[in-house]
């Protein structure tokens, strides 16, 4: 009996060390085949950049340079230099480790994120190259689409490949010259609301000058702006789908989503949060599809809204995979993409406008001049808005000083020839637009001047490399909202400058934040009075 134990316990003990073996042996294939497809994967691909003659940062064995990029923005925040508005280029304050870098190595160099390998362009030719570069290799990086995933889904501002070219076949059209012209009424709808608080405001000061924080104001039209334009009849609901939209916006942008690692990716209470909505937004939208399936799709052309068309294409471009679900998340996917796309970027840039025009006075009596004479009766529409050319060239301006989108990013999903480097599958390309566009090589010696008057003669002449002037991007992937924003952008700006002059308050703090987009960090106070033509 002790015997037959015995032997029991000795296999046992067999058992378990063949056991404990088997599991290190697995750990260990495990950590060899991470070292493998991992790691030496991430030195391979910077060995490959610099046989090209590229440098940068050293990085370390796990981290890459993020430490270093750590102790660079914690330096830059202790001398901050916002004091001088338009000279402060906002990135040597958001992105001091790329200012740095650029520096020490030129426009351009490498430098890693964990174990991601990127390459900063902002080498004029190259950065031309890049947005211009028609193949399908080249695409948004994944892993950023990832983490934007519960606000962007697989859409159009964030797919790649054969799926993203069937989007934007789709949805460009919409967006063509005669689609916006015909949304000027709807944008002149849209900022009636916004004209009649302010002069709310100033009738409660007793018609003497008002205090405005307009952020929220003009997020507030370019939403109704993006909601009528996209819902048309199902406005209310578009409001709705909007204003959770934003929520979810609001939770993930305190998320660290281009640089930072997954362990600070947000609580689970966040998470928990992020999914609900995520579910939320969704069933409204397809309620609203639903409504419009039961009101039968052909209505007549004048009264197709965004949401209409979309899911007409959708319904009708067999391409884009078969079954219900997927003409389902194309609809929802860009939906969402181009409420995010259209609302926040313009509601910010003409943020900056108003900045920008109340630190300039001069400029704001020069529009409205040209109003007065392109429309002496008031009365805006396409045709006349046309004619603005001095806003034209006041907007530009602003964009380039302080274009809301800050980069222009890119993965090579193959290897990819951009210029005259190659580029190795699994490098991520960055350029920094808001650097491109105070390059004195590019603008001259003025190029960080608040100068509206370069654009007199278009972007061509402003510049010595009209590709370098990128607050929309270039080339495919070249923004599709184009268009709609400057034509929101004049609306909204030539009704205000017209009704008001204003000027900036002591209360306004200048500290430019990245959430997702750059915005006014503490928002554009300004002091606003009735203008007297
Ligand atoms: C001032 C306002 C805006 C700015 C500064 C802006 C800027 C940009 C930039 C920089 C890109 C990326 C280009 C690239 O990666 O090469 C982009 C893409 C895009 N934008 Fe805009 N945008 C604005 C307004 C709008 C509006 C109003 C809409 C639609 C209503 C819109 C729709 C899109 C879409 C759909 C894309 C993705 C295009 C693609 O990947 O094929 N944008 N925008």
């Amino acid at each position: 009996m002790l015997l037959a134990l015995l032997q029991n316990y000795h296999i046992w003990i067999l058992e378990m060390r063949v056991v404990s073996s088997l599991v290190l042996l697995g750990l260990v294939g495990f950590f060899l085949h991470l070292y493998n497809t991992v790691w030496l994967k991430s030195v391979r691909l910077r060995r490959k950049l610099q046989m090209q003659g590229l440098k940068g940062p050293t990085p370390s064995l796990l981290y890459g340079n993020l430490a270093e990029m750590q102790k660079i923005q914690l330096q830059a925040q202790k001398s901050p230099n916002h004091s001088e508005f338009v000279a402060h280029d906002y990135t040597s304050s958001l992105f001091p480790y790329f200012e740095h870098w650029r520096k020490e190595y030129g426009l351009i160099y490498t430098y890693s994120t964990g174990l991601r390998q990127h390459l900063y362009v902002n080498q004029p030719e190259l950065v031309k190259e890049m947005n211009q570069c028609n193949s399908l290799d080249l695409g948004k990086p994944s892993y950023v689409s990832k983490r934007l995933a519960p606000m962007l889904g697989n859409g159009i501002l964030r797919s790649n490949g054969i799926f993203w070219l069937q989007q934007r076949k789709i949805v460009a059209p919409e967006f063509f010259t005669d689609k916006v012209k015909a949304m000027v009424g709807l944008m002149l709808e849209s900022a009636q609301p916004l004209l009649r608080k302010w002069e709310e405001c100033i009738e409660v000061q007793g018609g003497m000058r008002a205090e405005i924080q307009v952020d929220e104001h003009l997020r507030g039209f370019s939403a109704d702006v993006i909601a009528r334009a996209c819902f048309g009849s199902s406005y209310s609901k578009g409001k709705e789908i909007f204003s959770k939209l934003r929520s979810l916006q609001e939770i993930m942008s305190h998320q660290p989503f281009l640089f930072g690692s997954f362990s600070n990716l947000g609580g689970l209470k966040r998470q928990k949060e992020i999914s609900c909505l995520e579910r939320e937004i969704e069933s409204l939208i397809w309620e609203t599809v639903k409504e419009r399936e039961r009101e039968g799709l052909e209505t007549s052309s004048s009264e197709k809204d965004l949401l209409q068309l979309i899911l007409v294409g959708a319904m009708s471009d067999q391409s884009l995979g078969k079954g219900k679900d997927s003409s389902k998340r194309f609809i929802v996917d860009n939906c969402k993409n181009i409420y995010f796309a259209g609302h926040e970027s313009t509601g910010v840039a003409a943020s900056w406008c108003l900045m920008l025009l109340a630190l300039h006075p001069e400029w704001q009596s020069r529009i409205r001049t040209e109003l007065a004479e392109v429309c002496p009766d008031g009365q805006l529409d396409a045709n006349s808005l046309a004619q603005l050319k001095t806003i034209n060239m006041v907007i530009q301006e602003v964009m380039r000083l302080y274009p809301p989108a800050a980069f222009v990013s890119r993965e090579a999903l193959e290897d990819t020839q951009v210029g005259n480097i190659s580029i190795p599958k699994g490098v991520y390309l960055w350029t920094l637009i808001p650097t491109l566009h105070r390059d004195t090589d590019i603008w001259g010696q003025d190029a960080n001047e608040f100068k509206p008057e370069r654009f007199i003669d278009g972007v061509s002449k402003a510049c010595k490399f009209p590709q370098a002037y990128i607050p929309f991007g270039l080339g495919p992937r070249t923004c599709l909202g184009k268009n709609f924003a400057m034509v929101q952008l004049k609306v909204v700006l030539s009704l205000i400058i017209s009704k008001f002059t204003f000027s900036l308050s002591p209360k306004y703090r200048h500290s430019p934040a990245f959430k997702m987009i750059v915005e006014p960090g503490n928002g554009v106070h300004i002091l606003i009075q009735k203008s007297h033509l």
